[in-house]
């Protein structure tokens, strides 16, 4: 008899195909309070689950799937579950390293160019009949090229960014990070220093670390205020790794010169957010790896890991792959 999951995301026909081959599917569009009763009953049988970083899957909400074998995310970040949890339970979620890089450096690296060049601000001039004469000193940009572009978490990601900055736009690349990486260091040129030394000496600040309770809140407004007050603040890690509220202070009161955010404490942003307000703030709705080439290769990877999972196979791409070995 074939295994029962629950996909949670719509995906396209052939990868949806391959995994009707292998398993009896019940397809939920999300999470939500229409289909939230439906879902629990699916849940009380499911072995699998597969499905995107927007539904949270809390201890709570699995406690409700006794049979579960295996999670597969369609995302690298794994903080939509409880690893420690899932482990103890020793359940694989299988996420998809590797495949996004390039693709979430290249938005990681718009939003360093629009914050620092004031794109957004000065196209929506343009749009609304505001350009009217030569722009003036006080709209100018400031140069990317030649900065110092400082990288919280140098992983897969900061690495991907890091070589955009030291290879196209001649920056200083400096980083912290949790162990020394030698290949930034070697190939980039790359400075390992601890978090307030770079936070001091950057002129572009990137955060590019997992959320989780170390990193929750790693950036509030003492780390803003040790920030050059000419620096650009860039957050494509989590919302919940900075402290928003401090973040909209440091905006508005000169703290800093700008931030450019893919991603934030509550998702999608409320247009009453006072991040909306700040002409310094260029704001992307969590597309870091929207692309339709690179969503494509993260489905792909992530219905291979859910078939691999749930055959025994958890070699590849398993973010709890050494707590299940404990
Ligand atoms: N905006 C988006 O669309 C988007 C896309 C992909 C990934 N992400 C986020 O980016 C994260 C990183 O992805 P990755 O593939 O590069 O992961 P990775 O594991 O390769 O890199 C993360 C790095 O952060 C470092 N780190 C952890 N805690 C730290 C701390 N306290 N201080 C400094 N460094 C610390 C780790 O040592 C590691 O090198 C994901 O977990 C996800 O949350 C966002
Ligand atoms: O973690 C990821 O892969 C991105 O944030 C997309 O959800």
């Amino acid at each position: 008899m074939k295994k029962k999951v629950i996909l949670y995301r719509d995906i396209p026909a052939q990868e949806r195909q391959r995994l009707d081959d292998q398993f009896d599917v019940t397809f939920f569009d999300g999470m939500n309070e229409s289909n939230k009763d439906a879902f629990v009953i699916a849940l009380s049988e499911t072995e699998g689950l597969i499905g995107s970083n927007s539904t949270s899957m809390p201890p709570t909400l699995l406690d409700l799937a006794p049979r579960l074998q295996a999670a597969s995310t369609i995302s690298v970040g794994t903080d939509k579950f409880d690893l420690t949890y899932l482990s103890q339970r020793g359940i694989p979620l299988m996420h998809t390293p590797g495949v996004l890089n390039e693709t979430t450096a290249d938005t990681l690296f718009t939003l360093i160019m629009c914050t620092a060049r004031r794109a957004i601000e000065l196209s929506n001039m343009v749009r609304e009949g505001r350009w009217t004469s030569n722009i003036g000193e006080s709209l100018y940009g400031t140069d990317v090229h030649g900065k110092t572009l400082g990288i919280i978490g140098m992983g897969r990601i900061g690495y991907a960014i890091a070589k955009r900055g030291h290879f196209g736009f001649d920056m200083k690349i400096q980083y912290s990070n949790r162990h020394r990486k030698p290949d930034a260091e070697q190939d980039l040129n790359a400075t390992f220093m601890d978090m307030e030394e770079l936070l001091k000496t950057s002129d572009f600040v990137c955060v590019m670390t997992p959320l989780t309770s170390q990193t929750e809140r790693l950036i509030g407004a003492k780390e803003f205020a040790m920030m050059k007050k000419s620096a650009i603040f860039i957050n494509g890690s989590r919302g919940k790794v900075i402290d928003e509220a401090a973040l909209v202070e440091a905006l508005s009161n000169g703290t800093i010169r700008a931030a450019g955010l893919d991603v934030f404490e509550v998702e999608p942003l409320p247009a009453s957010s006072p991040l909306c307000k700040l002409d310094n703030a260029v704001l992307f709705p969590h597309i870091g790896s929207a692309t339709t080439e690179t969503r494509l290769k993260m489905i792909t990877c992530a219905v291979d890991n859910l078939i691999n999972a749930l055959n025994g196979d958890i070699s590849q791409n398993c973010a709890n792959k050494e707590q299940l070995n404990r």
